[in-house]
């Protein structure tokens, strides 16, 4: 007997393109939010794009309200169900880059109101994602929550982030490559839900992506256009799975155990980049497709080595062997790589 079934929530309405943060008050409108909007945010994209919108929606009568968070942690979480408790807010609106948008993303699945999501920069595919990613001691969740209802991505902010917000965008794209494989190696081994529409888009995102590389360039907007559509793509595939899998492999092991081993040094997407070079190579050898991945990077100006993440070689070797210590997510590392195999790696791809 037939006994499957699955949700896949997806945004309603995904406004993107020049001057779009303009209409935020009609989006809000479009999707029945009612009440006071909570828009929550961090310095940085405050200033560029949170102060305006609070303006805007002061004008139309909705009385907003805006909290300011740091870090992507569950108490900054917490921080934000207390600010919307204390306002009595109607929705949320998640302001800034990712960590900004997955703590507002959860904090309104908490709640059980609605979430607009605003990203100030085109530097992770949890624009439209129903997950947020949160590290807590030596683990990192992964956890479920409500897509954005609606989305709202100004190609003029985006092109005017800096350059190097917009190539780690890139980067988590092209590892969508690895993440792919990853699951495909984790369904037929361990069984893991697979889903090959899902698993096809992600990978057909990186593809595109890849192919107009050459034509990504700071500065434009139409540059910035084709980011975050491939952004907006890659988070559907993710909501279509029902998991970040189609989209975060061991390459993501990775970088969130650099989270870890060398807090702040580098940007999500640069780092799953460099991970995705050494994953490659773990899974195709040294005659695999770990070149086109490194030389796609370098392409976009995204980072490839240690050197341009400004971490030492130890810390690689560091991240690499430790990786699969994050979470219960089968990859390429199996139970652990070990320190020889992940020397080998690093240097023969040039990473270290
Ligand atoms: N939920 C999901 O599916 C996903 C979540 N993520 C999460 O997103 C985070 C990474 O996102 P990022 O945006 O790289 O980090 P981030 O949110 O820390 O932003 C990076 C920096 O860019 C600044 N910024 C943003 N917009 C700016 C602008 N217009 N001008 C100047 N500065 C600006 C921010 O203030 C911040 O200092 C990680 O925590 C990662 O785990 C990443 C991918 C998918
Ligand atoms: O960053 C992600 C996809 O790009 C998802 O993050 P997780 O690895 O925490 O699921
Ligand atoms: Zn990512």
């Amino acid at each position: 007997m037939f006994e499957k079934s699955s949700w896949i929530r997806l945004p309603r309405n995904v406004v993107v393109g020049h001057d779009v943060l303009d209409d935020a008050v009609e989006v809000v409108a479009d999707v029945h939010l009612a009440g006071r909007p909570l828009v929550v945010t961090s310095p940085t994209p405050k200033e560029v794009a949170a102060d305006g919108l609070v303006a805007q929606f002061e004008e139309a009568g909705h009385d907003p309200v805006v909290t300011v968070v740091e870090e992507a942690t569950f108490s900054s979480v917490e921080q934000v169900l207390a600010a919307a408790e204390e306002a009595d807010a109607g929705f949320l609106v998640g302001v800034g880059g990712g960590k900004a948008i997955d703590i507002a993303k959860m904090a309104a699945d908490e709640l059980g109101v609605g979430f607009v999501s605003v990203p100030t920069a085109a530097s992770h595919d949890g624009i439209v994602s129903g997950r947020g990613s949160v590290p807590e001691g030596d683990t990192r969740h992964s956890v479920s929550a409500a897509p954005p209802i609606a989305v709202i991505a100004d190609t003029g902010v985006l092109a005017d982030a800096p350059w190097e917000l917009t190539t780690a965008g890139c980067a988590d794209i092209i590892s969508n490559y690895t993440a792919v494989k990853d699951w495909r190696l984790a369904n037929r081994l361990k069984n893991v839900t697979y889903s090959e529409y899902s698993a096809a888009l992600a990978e057909m995102t990186a593809e595109l992506l890849v192919d107009s590389a050459g034509s990504i360039k700071p500065g434009l907007e139409e540059s910035a256009w084709m980011v975050v559509k491939a952004l907006v793509s890659s988070g559907v595939a993710m909501s279509i799975a029902g998991s970040s899998r189609p989209a975060s492999g061991a390459e993501h092991l990775f970088s969130h155990q650099l989270d870890r081993i060398a807090p702040g040094k580098a940007l999500h997407g640069h780092q799953v980049g460099v991970g995705t070079i050494l994953v490659e190579y773990l899974h195709t050898g040294e005659n695999g497709d770990w070149t086109a991945v490194r030389d796609a990077l370098d392409t976009l100006d995204a980072p490839t080595t240690a050197d341009d993440l400004g971490i030492t070689d130890e810390e690689v070797v560091e991240a690499l062997t430790h990786a699969h210590e994050i979470r219960d997510r089968y990859t390429i590392l199996g139970d652990g790589i070990s320190e020889e195999a992940a020397i080998e790696a690093a240097t023969r791809t040039d990473v270290i």
